[in-house]
C-alpha cells in the first residue's frame, strides 16, 4: 500500500475495546472498560505506572485475550516499543525489509525499500548494524519498519522513552512528518506529558488499576505543536491536573 492509496484505506482502520475486563492471577487490571480509537486519529494513553496501559495495546493487538467483553479490530497492525526491537544481526535494510514480507513482487519491494530510505534520511546507512547506529537513528529504522507495506495502525509502547531529551524532541517532529507523508492510526502509551500534549488528537487519562478513563482530552492545533504554544501547555496543565500530580507538587 503507498502514500495515495493510504488516505482511503485507513479509513477501515478502527479499534474498540468493548467492556472490556482483565485478571491476572486474582489482580484485576482493567473492569469494563470501553475505548474508541477513530481510523487515522493519533490517541495517546497516559496514566500513573501499572494502571494498564501495556495490557490494553497486548489486547489491542491481539497478544493476550480478555476474560470479558469484545475486542474489534480492522487493518494491519504494527508495533513499535521502548526496547530496540531491531534485529542486531541483520542490516539496516534487513531490518526494514522484514516489514515489506507481504509485498511479492521484489521491484516493488526495491522501490518501497528506497522510497523508505529517504523518508527517514538514512540512505548512507543501509549495510550499517544496529549497534553502529545511534539511538534515535534506530529508533527512525524502527519507524520505517512499522511504516512499511501494508500496515494501517501503529501500537506504540513508549517508543521514544530511552533516548535522551533532546533526541525525544526532534523524534516528536520526526513521528508527525512521518505520519504526513504516511498516515496511520496510531494508539501511543506514553508517560510523558510534553509529548502527549505534542502528538495526540485525543489524549485518554487513566486511574489507577483497574483502569478506567478519568477523562479524554481533544486537542485540534495543527501538527507539528511548539513545547510551549498555548494549547500544548493547557493540555499539558489539564493532564496533569487530572493524574493529580499538580495537586501534589503544589501541597
Ligand atoms: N503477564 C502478566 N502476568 C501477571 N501480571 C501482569 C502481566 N502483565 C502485566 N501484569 C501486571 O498487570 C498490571 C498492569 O501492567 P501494565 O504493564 O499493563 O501496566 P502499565 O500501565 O503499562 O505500566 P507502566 O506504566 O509501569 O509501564 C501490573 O500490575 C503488572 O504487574
Amino acid at each position: 500500500m503507498y502514500a495515495g492509496d493510504m488516505k482511503d484505506k485507513i479509513q477501515n482502520s478502527r479499534l474498540t475495546l468493548q467492556d472490556v475486563s482483565l485478571s491476572f492471577g486474582t489482580m484485576p487490571v482493567l473492569q469494563n472498560l470501553s475505548l474508541s480509537v477513530n481510523s487515522g486519529e493519533f490517541a495517546v494513553i497516559v496514566g500513573p505506572s501499572g494502571c494498564g496501559k501495556t495490557t490494553i495495546l497486548n489486547l489491542l493487538s491481539g497478544h493476550i485475550q480478555p476474560g470479558s467483553g469484545a475486542i474489534h479490530r480492522e487493518g494491519v497492525i504494527r508495533t513499535v516499543y521502548q526496547k530496540d526491537g531491531l534485529f542486531p544481526w541483520l542490516t539496516v535494510s534487513q531490518n526494514i525489509s522484514m516489514g515489506l514480507r507481504s509485498v511479492s513482487d521484489a521491484q516493488q519491494r526495491e522501490e518501497e525499500l528506497q522510497s523508505l530510505f529517504e523518508l527517514i534520511h538514512l540512505e548512507d546507512f543501509k549495510n550499517h548494524y544496529p549497534h553502529e547506529l545511534s539511538g534515535g537513528m534506530r529508533q527512525r529504522v524502527e519507524l520505517a519498519r512499522a511504516l512499511a507495506g501494508n500496515s494501517d495502525i501503529l501500537l506504540m509502547d513508549e517508543p521514544f522513552s530511552a533516548l535522551d531529551y533532546q533526541t525525544r524532541l526532534r523524534m516528536r517532529y520526526e513521528l508527525v512528518r512521518l505520519l504526513e507523508k504516511r498516515p496511520r492510526t496510531v494508539i501511543f502509551v506514553t508517560h510523558d506529558i510534553e509529548e502527549a500534549a505534542q502528538l495526540a488528537d485525543r489524549v485518554l487519562v487513566l486511574s489507577k488499576r483497574p483502569a478506567t478513563i478519568l477523562k479524554e482530552l481533544e486537542i485540534t492545533a495543527s501538527k507539528p505543536r511548539g513545547l510551549t504554544d498555548g494549547e500544548v501547555v493547557k493540555a499539558m496543565k489539564e493532564i496533569l491536573e487530572e493524574l493529580g500530580i499538580l495537586r501534589e507538587i503544589v501541597v
